[in-house]
């Protein structure tokens, strides 16, 4: 089992100023509960505001550029979001391999930008429906981290891999606990053929309609070492509902 769970909001293209508030009574509240890893991934115009805003959680990144700067207008380095006050990056995501056309190729220069910069990485993968339906999720999935992953590193240092079903990402559908359970155990194995005993330490998120309704059940599966939350992070009240499960499965396992 990994060390502590980690429970990470992905703002997605939510948010001002405004919303600082939210952060702040994240990071408050999230003091109390020292068991549970909190971060937060604001928008890039929010991430040196969010890092001066709190003490205790970590705030990262929702994507990076492949390269270290130059020409690319619009986009942002991983040196610049390390800069920012980011020490991870989410890469990855469904959203980004659909809407900007990602593919594993590039993911896979961006983890090592990532890398190079310094900044943690949380690695997203996951099905669509149709390759669920045909049997397919696992190859697909698995297929996805090998694509991304370099193959000698201590990975277990820097990586953490999100698991999110694209059809349960902002549907309120969840896979079943038997589905994430399996799913999980099968990442950790593709981790451990490629990183031996480390990979134990390695912690592998379960992302997609997660709220403080089902954050118990499925954060007490095992191989789910936290949660990647979109909509129910943008609320402190939502969020802390999350880590307060987390916080009491961690007292339960206690
Ligand atoms: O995509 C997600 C987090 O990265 C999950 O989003 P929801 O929690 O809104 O389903």
């Amino acid at each position: 089992m990994a060390e502590r769970p980690y429970i990470v909001g992905n703002w997605k293209m939510n948010g001002t100023r405004a919303m600082l508030s939210e952060a702040r009574a994240i990071d408050r509240a999230s003091q109390r509960h020292m068991k549970v890893e909190v971060a937060l991934a604001p928008p890039f115009t929010l991430i040196h505001a969010v890092h001066r805003e709190v003490e205790q959680i970590g705030v990262g990144a929702q994507d990076c550029h492949a390269l270290t700067e130059g020409a690319h207008t619009g986009d942002i380095s991983a040196a610049m979001a390390l800069d920012a006050g980011a020490k991870f990056v989410i890469l990855g995501h469904s959203e980004r391999r659909t809407n900007h056309g990602e593919s594993d190729a590039l993911i896979r220069d961006k983890v090592a930008a990532a890398r190079e910069a310094g900044l943690q990485v949380i690695l997203c993968c996951g099905e669509s429906e149709a390759q669920r339906d045909a049997g397919e999720a696992e190859a697909h999935v698995l297929g996805q981290l090998k694509a991304a992953l370099p193959e000698s590193d201590n990975a277990s240092e820097w990586l953490t891999v999100a698991y999110e079903p694209i059809w349960a990402i902002g549907t309120g559908r969840v896979p079943t606990t038997d589905d994430i359970a399996a799913m999980h155990g099968a990442i950790r194995g593709l981790l451990t053929d490629m990183y031996g005993d480390a990979a134990a330490e390695t912690r592998i998120l379960y992302g997609g309609s997660v709220k403080a309704e089902n954050a118990a059940a499925i954060l007490a599966l095992a191989d789910v070492d936290g949660a990647l939350v979109g909509g129910a992070s943008l609320t402190a009240e939502a969020f802390l509902g999350i880590v307060y499960a987390a916080a009491e499965g961690e007292d339960e396992r206690a």
